[in-house]
């Protein structure tokens, strides 16, 4: 079955003004929407990053594509690496950790690699999981993403989420997400505030939900003596204590003396890291992502990979639509050992959905796996109209937390680590 054609869409859609130690989110987030048609009339779906270079490195490799049986995913994946030559793809946003050569690779092929999956589990009548060595679980667990967020974007009405810069309206956020949602984990998004205040919402969340596991995420903001501090005073609260402090190194120092385990979407971000990360014991809990690290089934090694060396797995998540959710749910619908529930920012994006409804759904905060065959997700043509219409119109096409805040705060400066 060989490819025809590939089609991709930039899209955007409405995202709230979450917080982050970058800055905070701008009214649009992007996203890439990847059609793959083939000689016998099936088509696969894939999702993945809209920001301009990431678009322009997936169109670059769109030709040498075509032609390929859809089943050819390691030659697949080798003409990626030929197209893209050894560029490296930065951290423009400053979330994410260090991008290699190697990660830019499995960053574009990503969604292709999953378009191609989708179609194999249609032509085979079989769900994508089943591709992936077959379901462990029948429904898959998600954390509820709590963000600090002001109440609306400026200068616009306050959205339905409301106001959240204090540990009261974080106690609020979770009882609205987990009230709609069911989710049975928090995680806070931090490096926002001084850690003393953010320690304050993590106590308030613990009362608030006392049976509920915590994470506390501030994006590296804060120096190893810091995270020590105030990984000394969460003793026995969090379940995990999420990227405290910058790089490999400084992870490692903390890792050496918290009272509970480190886990990084942002010093692992690449197959690379792995070697000098479990030399230095820096990282317990890896926060796997189809979306760089290479597709799902690169991700399953990873998987793998973590067991081999002792290391627990969740999921990390960026901004997404329901074809990325979907990937996500068989992923680790087929991953034995990802024993954390998955963090995702459906909740803060749904309403901007580019799948056909009624597929996709939360249970007690986890979705069922789907069996249907492939993904188990369509495109709604019009929804996809609509929100390639969002990105032509918004004028935005990189995401920027940080030049978005400067415009409100001049003053505002990235650093890492901030305290
Ligand atoms: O969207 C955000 O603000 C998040 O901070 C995101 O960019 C991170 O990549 C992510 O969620 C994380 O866990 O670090
Ligand atoms: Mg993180």
């Amino acid at each position: 079955m060989k490819i025809t054609e590939i089609v991709l869409t930039p899209i955007a859609f409405r995202d709230p003004p979450l917080l982050n130690a970058a800055g905070v989110h701008e009214p649009w987030a992007l996203r890439t929407i990847v059609e793959v048609h083939t000689d016998e009339g099936i088509s696969g779906l894939g999702e993945t990053y809209g920001d301009l270079a990431h678009l322009e490195r997936s169109r670059s490799v769109v030709d040498s594509l075509v032609g390929l049986d859809v089943f050819a995913l390691n030659e697949m994946h080798a003409r990626v690496a030929s197209v893209l030559g050894g560029e490296v793809g930065p951290d423009k946003h400053g979330l994410t950790g260090k991008i290699t050569a190697e990660s830019t690779v499995d960053r574009v092929y990503s969604p292709f690699e999953v378009a191609c999956l989708d179609i194999q589990g249609k032509a085979l009548g079989r769900p994508v999981h089943d591709l992936l060595g077959g379901a462990i679980r029948s429904s898959v667990p998600y954390s509820a993403y709590l963000f600090y967020k002001w109440d609306g974007h400026p200068g616009a009405e306050p959205d339905e989420w409301g106001e959240a810069i204090d540990p009261a309206g974080i106690v609020a956020q979770a009882r609205k997400m987990i009230g709609e949602y069911g989710f049975g984990s928090i995680k806070l998004k931090g490096g926002v505030f001084p850690p003393e205040q953010e320690i304050e919402a993590i106590r308030a969340l613990r009362e608030a939900f006392p049976n509920h596991p915590l994470r506390l995420d501030p994006n590296a903001a804060w120096s190893p003596a810091t995270s020590l501090k105030v990984a000394a005073e969460l003793d026995g609260v969090l379940e995990y204590l999420e990227d405290p402090a910058p790089e490999i190194s400084g992870m490692a120092e903390v890792a050496a003396k918290a009272p509970m385990p480190l886990a990084t979407n942002m010093c692992v971000v690449a197959f690379e890291h792995l070697k000098p990360s479990v030399e230095q014991d820096a990282v317990q809990v890896l926060l796997s992502d189809h979306h760089y690290w290479g597709g799902l089934q690169r991700s399953r090694q990873l998987g793998m990979i973590c067991q081999t060396f002792g290391i627990g797995l969740s999921m990390h998540s960026n901004s997404h639509l329901g074809i990325s959710l979907a990937a996500m749910t068989h992923l680790a619908a087929a991953t034995p050992n990802l024993n954390y529930a998955c963090d995702t920012h459906y909740p803060w994006n749904a309403a901007d959905e580019v799948v056909e409804p009624g597929v996709l759904s939360f249970v007690d905060g986890a979705v069922p796996v789907s069996t249907t065959p492939g993904l188990g997700v369509t495109l709604d043509r019009d929804a996809l109209a609509r929100l390639a219409e969002n990105y032509v119109r918004c004028g935005i096409t990189s995401r920027d937390d940080t030049g978005y805040m400067q415009k409100f705060d001049p003053s505002y400066e990235r650093k890492r680590p901030r305290w």
